[in-house]
């Protein structure tokens, strides 16, 4: 795929039904309203309104929304930490760490997320010095398996019972 992501201003894009156009951009705290709305919509994973201020206020060039005719419809939310590698045993880095991405119903399938994912993993590694990017997503969540793995992740890991139903998690790392 050769999608040419920048990381200044907003960045228009057409969707893969060739008639949708999406805009990308970092959020602002205008956005967190909506932010918080599409989490509860598409997650059970939910935080408070603090943890979303938080990571917007300490990496706010990978916190990125998604707008179809000025109304968001995506999120992607990211931090970036010190630690061992998912990827070179024994090596500690900066890694990129995607906290939570969800897109609307209404509003999938048209490379959203794929964007989104992109800025954020640029921006990790531009702005924030992370040399690889790590996430947990649940064993049964295929869509996001599948997005992953198409943007280079492979499974590393499973944490068992990582959710609070029970469910395992899979530790999915790519180098940036
Ligand atoms: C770290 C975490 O946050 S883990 C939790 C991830 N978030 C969620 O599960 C929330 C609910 N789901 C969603 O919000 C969305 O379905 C997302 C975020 C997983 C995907 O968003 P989209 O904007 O639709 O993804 P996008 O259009 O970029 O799809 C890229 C590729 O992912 C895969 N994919 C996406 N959705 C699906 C699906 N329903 N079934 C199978 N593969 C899928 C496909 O390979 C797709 O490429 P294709 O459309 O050319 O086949
Ligand atoms: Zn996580």
């Amino acid at each position: 795929m050769t999608l040419e992501i920048v990381l200044e201003g907003p960045q228009r894009l057409m969707g893969k039904d060739g008639k949708t156009a999406f805009v990308i951009r970092e959020a602002t705290t205008k956005d967190l309203n909506d932010v918080i709305m599409i989490n509860r919509k598409v997650l059970p994973e939910n935080y408070p309104t603090w943890f979303f201020v938080e990571h917007l206020e300490q990496f706010p060039k990978a916190f990125i929304v998604a707008e179809i005719d000025g109304r968001v419809v995506g999120y992607i939310m990211s931090r970036v930490e010190y630690g061992w590698s998912n990827i070179q045993k024994g090596k500690a880095v900066r890694k990129g760490h995607i906290v939570s991405v969800g897109v609307l119903p209404e509003a999938r399938r048209l490379g959203i997320a794929t964007a989104m994912m992109l800025r954020a993993m640029k921006a990790m590694k531009v702005f924030y010095g992370a040399s690889e990017v790590y996430l947990e997503v649940r064993v049964s969540n295929t869509p996001a398996i599948s997005l992953y793995e198409k943007l280079g992740y492979k499974v590393v890991g499973r944490i068992p019972g990582y959710y609070s139903d029970g469910e395992d998690a899979f530790l999915m790392a790519c180098p940036l």
